[in-house]
This record gives C-alpha cells, structure tokens and sequence, in this order.
C-alpha cells in the first residue's frame, strides 16, 4: 500500500506503508543507532515525534518480550528505508510489522531516508504527517503546518506513572534474563522521578545498589524527603522542560538537601531548577554513537543520545560548570553544580540500545550517595 510524508515546509517523500495504516503526526527527527529499534520504539522520550532511522534495514531481528524500555510504544510513526519482514533472530516472537499493526503506530518505508535526514540537517526537525489515506500535498503540508510545535508542550506530565512503585529488576544477562534483586541487597534508598522513564536507567541503579522507588513527575518534595532517601534521581521524558514549571520548583526543594542525579529531561530540568535556561537546538542529537567528554577526567566516551533541547550553560553563571561536553556539536553534555553533590547528563549512561562506556555515572552517583550519607 502507498503512503506518504510530507513535512510541513513542503517536502514530499513517497514510499509504501508498513505497521498500521491511516495517518500519524509529529515532529520528525533521525535516529543514527544501527541497532535497537525496539528500544527506540518504547522509549518514552519519543511522544509526539516520529522517528527516521538512518540504519537502511530495519526489522531484521523482528520484536522480543525483552528489549523494551517502557509498558507501551510512545512515537506516532516509525520512517524506514528497507523494512525487512523475515526477522531472524533466537529472541523473536513477532515482525516488526505485526507490533506497529498491533499498537496502531504508522510506519513508512522505501523512502530515501539518507535524503530526509539531510533535510532535517540542512533545515532542521520539523513537523510532518505520514499519510496511508490522504495523497494530495497540498492538503498533508496544510495538516504537518497545524501541528503545534515542540518547544512550550508539556508531554512529560503524560507519562509519568499515576503512583509510586517499587523497582527491584536488575540488568539482562544472556543466562538469567532479568534478575530480581532483593531489596534487602541494595544499600542506597533513592527516589526517582518519573518523567517518562526508561526501564533500563531503573536496572542500572539497581544493579549500582540502589533501592528505588519511582514518583509520579508532580510528586511533592515534602513527601520524597520525608521517605529519608539517601539521593533523588531525575528521569528522562518528552517534550519542553521548560513548561514544567512546578516541577522545577519542587526540584529546587531537594537542592542543599540531596545528592542529585539527572539524565536528558531531568538533567535539562535541573538546570532550570538552578536558575538556568534551555534552548532548542536544530536538530538535536538521537542516536547511540555519539562522542562526549567526560571534563572532570577528559576521557572521551560513546554515547547514546536522544534530544532536542539543551542547557545554556551561560545561564548558569557560577552555580554550576560544564561536567561534561558533546563533541559533535559542543552542546552541554553534562553539568555539575560548584559545591554540592550534584549533576546531571544529556545523554543517556544506561544505553539502551547503546554502548555502555557511560554505566560509569550510576556509580558516581551511588559515590556521592555514600560521602553525603
Ligand atoms: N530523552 C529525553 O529525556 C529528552 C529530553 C527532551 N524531551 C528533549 O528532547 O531534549
């Protein structure tokens, strides 16, 4: 079946549908990681966008009931430029296929993807729609047009869970799958908040030792100091942090109180908290094969990655310096706060999908834990 993308300032990329059919919106942005689409379908981080991978065959190793990073798929369209539906892999229990078709995600492929994200390069991320039932140009580029823009939506708030919970899974090993630990092995009580949170960044604290439990993104500083814990941890999530308003006031509670911890949104956030500004950036970064250097040691590692704004570190003043630094594009990689146990990244140390030179930063955390205990 024919399908099309239009993005709204004009350009038009035919190709064939795949998943559901119908029509799906977003800002469209390029993925550069050559493995893991699961991951990316189920992160969270992806709400209201749709996803282009620059990887030229996609569904190879099909879907599994193990390599998701979140309860549901959370982009609206999936763009691919070879959709393979003979997945092989020990794993797999369906096509790729059958899980968009299943979860009502509209997919496109046979599209010249290296073009695309040239585009979006070139002219940056930008709104569009892919379309199964509606061919005409100008009547799509009218519907990508009216799309509201990324920067001012909250999307964070819609993905949190409606209560806290307790998190006691431990990182994947080809023996065991994932391991329950047990609660009375885990040293370090945090609590994290959940602005959309990937699974894996919960088994990363775990496996560092860390006895978590998850809050809802509007949940009282009162109450989480209250539990006694020895760090807060902030999530990952879609959207502008800076809509987040009362969020940022509730993180500015824990400041001088608890050692911090921030990755992407929560990162963003807690720079907002300190007094900071965000920006959007053209294009932003998504992929898992993104360098950055960690300033405290200077050691460069790979990364995965997955935004669209970043902190201001200017805005920042002396309140906090530049912990770590993207050397593609010399964003703010990372900050960290001048005097107390505090700081945060952009990208993401649990991976998933990615590599793990990152994993290093759970640690630190359950360091600063330990000195401020
Ligand atoms: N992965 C994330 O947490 C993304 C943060 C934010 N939504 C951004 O695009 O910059």
């Amino acid at each position: 079946m024919k399908a099309v993308l239009a993005l709204a300032d004009g350009r038009i990329f035919k190709g064939r549908s795949f998943g559901a059919s119908g029509e799906a919106t977003g800002e469209v942005v390029f993925n550069t990681a050559m493995t893991g689409y699961q991951e990316v379908l189920t992160d969270p981080s992806y709400k209201g966008q749709m996803v282009t991978m620059t990887y030229t065959q996609i569904g190879n190793t099909g879907i599994n009931g193990e390599d998701i990073e979140s309860k549901q798929l959370y982009l609206s369209g999936f763009i691919v430029k070879e959709y393979h539906d003979c997945h092989s892999n020990w794993r797999a229990t369906m096509s790729l296929d059958a899980y968009l078709k299943e979860n009502g995600i509209v997919g496109i492929q046979g599209l010249d993807t290296r073009a695309l994200t040239r585009h979006l390069r070139d002219n940056g991320a930008q709104n569009g729609i892919i379309s199964t039932v509606d061919f005409d140009p100008e009547s799509l580029v009218k519907k990508a047009r009216a799309i509201p823009s990324m920067a001012g939506l909250d999307l964070a708030s819609g993905v949190s869970t409606d209560k806290p919970y307790h998190w006691t899974q431990g990182l994947w090993d080809l023996e065991g799958g994932y391991p329950e630990v047990d609660a009375k092995n885990l040293k370090y009580k945090v609590v994290a908040y959940d602005f959309g949170i990937k699974y894996n960044i919960l088994r990363c604290l775990v496996d560092a030792g860390c006895d978590v439990t998850v809050v809802p993104a509007t949940f009282p500083a009162e109450e989480a100091l209250a539990m006694n814990p020895d760090g807060i941890f902030l999530s990952n999530g879609p959207g502008d942090p800076e809509p987040l308003v009362k969020v940022q006031e509730e993180i500015r509670k824990f400041i001088g109180k608890k050692p911090i911890f921030g990755i992407c949104l929560g990162h963003q956030l807690l720079g907002l908290a300190l007094g900071g500004k965000t920006i959007k950036l053209k294009f932003g970064n998504h992929g898992s094969n993104l360098p950055v250097m960690d300033m405290e040691t200077r050691k460069v590692e790979i990364t995965a990655q997955n935004h669209g704004f970043a902190v201001d570190l200017e805005s920042l003043g002396d309140v906090a310096c530049l912990g770590h630094e993207n050397l593609n594009d010399q964003t703010v990689e990372g900050i960290r706060h001048c005097t107390l146990p505090i700081y945060s990244v952009q990208h993401h140390p649990e991976a998933s999908p990615g590599p793990h030179d990152s994993h290093y930063l759970f640690a630190r955390f359950v360091e600063l834990m330990e000195k401020n205990r």
